[in-house]
């Protein structure tokens, strides 16, 4: 049954390597990062990229802060060969940055490579042939020794062509292409054969490049790979160990940070994982890891939603909204205890002090993004996240209560709509639940307070009720009892409050009045927003009223209109 998807794979063989130092490292600084978008990730793309393109891509990586970028295939395309010539020619390559050019083994496509970077300052020529079992026998046709004269051979050859053009700065990238399929001794012999033939040494540093070309483990062994090597690597120390993951299996990441801990010195990869298959490793959540760990990825992100919108004109891809950090909805809680949860985050929150908002693993305004996307509310929010959008949006901050009350009426819409529902309707529903004035029974028309005997407040107020405009004259200790009392309602006032909002001349205060009545289970809020905190404060007697839908006596006293 070699067909059933259960049976038709093999596991990938753990790696033998019991005294294991990695699980206990930790990641303290950051690697020397290479962008390969315009090469691995260029490959990839349906529409590969324009020479003016790859010129503002190239642009853009500078600004965020590679100084390694490898530019192309320059022996595969026109496009990549002036390219390369364009950023030398034209001097667009700042003097702390090095180019990197990829080339196969072969002597032709090698000659074509350096070329295509002579004159430069520094460069970096990356030589790869694949050495996993399947590719020596299915593609090359080889065995080991072949496979090993190859690299002596071709290596060898660039080094004569580099040493031939001492005016630029040569460092020999080689990678076994397929590192992660290959057996470990034999890996180990390709990149010796490399280092040795390249004639290591202080000054002439080579990168050992260490790719999962295709990820076919978890990345545990891949760590267990790269420690390995980094032990028993000749010349060690006139080598950089990098790594070069891909993501097949969803966890390039992984690889690329548990290889770190393992020995790994430098990290290939792409701006939001683009690349062959299912990319390779995204190297913004890669730096932007870092920052939560306490560390300085030194690439700057600090406006990702830019650098994501130019990735996709660059690209033509999207992306997806759940990507980590630069995703449209990373920095938005849905259900209702997160928004709680972090509604409490921020308002505990000290400006100078270590991040501490539950849920949010980084601050969104360290990648220039800003909290109004925070909290948006669905009908799996609760009372928080809406009472957060009242509050940032309009200024009102409800009473606890009244945010479960409110909430309920916001769940209601929510589920009738079957969809998201904006901080705009919120204040909608807000104002029709408990302002509406236009075509309610009972609402506010006027009053007038003057002082009575005992310190008691005399009220004249005047509200329409049922079309018909009424008045009534009563006497309290404070303007909400005198106007209840003029009401002449079965209502008790359990809790008021008054605040601002908003300030200066322009603020407006809002009164908030709790209140119940029998026959109405618990209480109901009422409440009232006027330039004149006496007014809002009777407009919300009004409106609590109104909420708790009590009949109000006919008029034995009241003039009516
Ligand atoms: C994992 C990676 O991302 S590796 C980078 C892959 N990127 C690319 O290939 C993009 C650009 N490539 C190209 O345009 C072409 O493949 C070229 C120009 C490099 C070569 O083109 P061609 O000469 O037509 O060869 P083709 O594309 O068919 O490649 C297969 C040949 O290359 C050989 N080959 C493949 N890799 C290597 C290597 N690293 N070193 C030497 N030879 C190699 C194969 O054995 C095969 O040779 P054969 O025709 O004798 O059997
Ligand atoms: C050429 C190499 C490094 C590569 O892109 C890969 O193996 O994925
Ligand atoms: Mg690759």
């Amino acid at each position: 049954m070699l067909n059933q998807p259960a049976t038709k794979y093999t596991a990938f063989p753990p790696i033998a390597l019991h005294d294991r130092q990695w699980p206990s490292q930790q990641i303290t600084k950051p690697p020397v990062w290479l962008s390969t978008d315009l090469r691995d990730g260029n490959q990839a793309l349906f529409e590969p990229m324009s020479v003016e393109t790859k010129i503002r891509f190239f642009t853009r990586l500078v600004d965020i802060g590679f100084k390694e970028v490898e530019v192309g295939f320059p022996s595969a395309s026109q496009t990549d060969f002036h390219f390369v010539r364009r950023l030398i020619d034209e001097k667009r390559i700042p003097d702390d940055v090095t180019p990197m050019v990829i080339t196969q083994a072969r002597e032709d496509l090698i000659a074509r490579t350096v070329e295509s970077v002579r004159g430069a300052k520094r460069a970096i020529v990356h030589l790869y042939n694949a050495t996993a079992p399947v590719w020596r026998k299915v593609v090359f046709n080889m065995e080991v020794p072949q496979v090993m004269q190859l690299i002596q051979d071709r290596v060898a050859y660039l080094k004569k062509l580099t040493d031939a053009a001492p005016e630029t700065e040569w460092v020999l990238q080689y990678s076994p292409e397929t590192f992660s399929a290959t057996e470990l001794d034999v890996a180990l012999q390709a990149c010796n054969t490399a280092i040795e033939a390249w004639n290591a040494r202080p000054g002439r540093p080579v990168i050992i490049n260490l790719p999962t070309t295709v990820e076919n483990a978890t990345p545990n062994v891949f760590a267990d790979q790269i420690e390995w090597m980094h032990r028993h690597l000749n010349q060690r120390e006139h080598v950089v160990l990098s790594v070069h993951p891909h993501n097949d299996r969803g966890t390039g990441v992984a690889a690329a940070e548990l290889a770190q801990m393992a020995g790994a010195q430098r990290v290939e990869g792409c701006l939001f994982g683009n690349g062959e298959r299912c990319g390779n490793v995204d190297i913004v959540t890669l730096a932007l890891n870092l920052y939560t760990q306490g560390v300085h990825p030194r690439l700057d992100f600090s406006d990702i939603n830019a650098v994501a919108r130019e990735v996709e004109e660059f690209t033509q891809i999207a992306t997806h909204p759940r990507h980590p950090y630069a995703g449209d909805l990373v920095f938005t809680a849905f259900s209702g205890s997160h928004q709680d949860a972090i509604k409490k985050g921020f308002a505990a929150q000290k400006a100078d002090a270590i991040w501490e908002v539950p849920y949010l693993p980084i601050d969104p305004a360290d990648l220039g993004r800003t909290y109004d996307s925070v909290i948006r509310v669905n009908s799996q929010s609760g009372k928080g996240g809406v009472a957060y959008l009242l509050e940032k949006d309009h200024g009102v901050v409800l009473p606890r209560r009244m945010q479960v009350e409110f909430s309920a009426v916001v769940q209601r819409h929510a589920e009738a709509a079957d969809a998201e529902v904006s901080s705009e309707e919120i204040w909608k529903l807000f104002k029709n639940t408990y302002l509406r004035a236009e075509h309610t029974e009972l609402t506010y028309i006027s009053h007038h307070l003057q002082e009575g005997p005992n310190d008691q407040q005399i009220i004249d107020l005047s509200w329409r009720w049922q079309g018909d405009a009424q008045t009534r004259k009563a006497a309290g200790s404070g303007p909400v009892e005198a106007a209840c009392k003029a009401l002449g309602v079965d209502m008790q006032v359990l809790s008021f409050e008054e605040r601002s909002m908003g300030s200066g001349a322009d603020a407006l205060a809002i009164a908030i009045v709790e209140g119940s009545t029998s026959g109405v289970q618990g209480s109901r809020f009422g409440v009232g927003i006027h330039r004149n905190t006496t007014t809002a404060s009777v407009m919300a007697l009004i409106s609590l009223a109104r909420r708790l839908e009590v009949s109000l006596p006919e008029p034995a006293d009241a003039k009516t209109n």
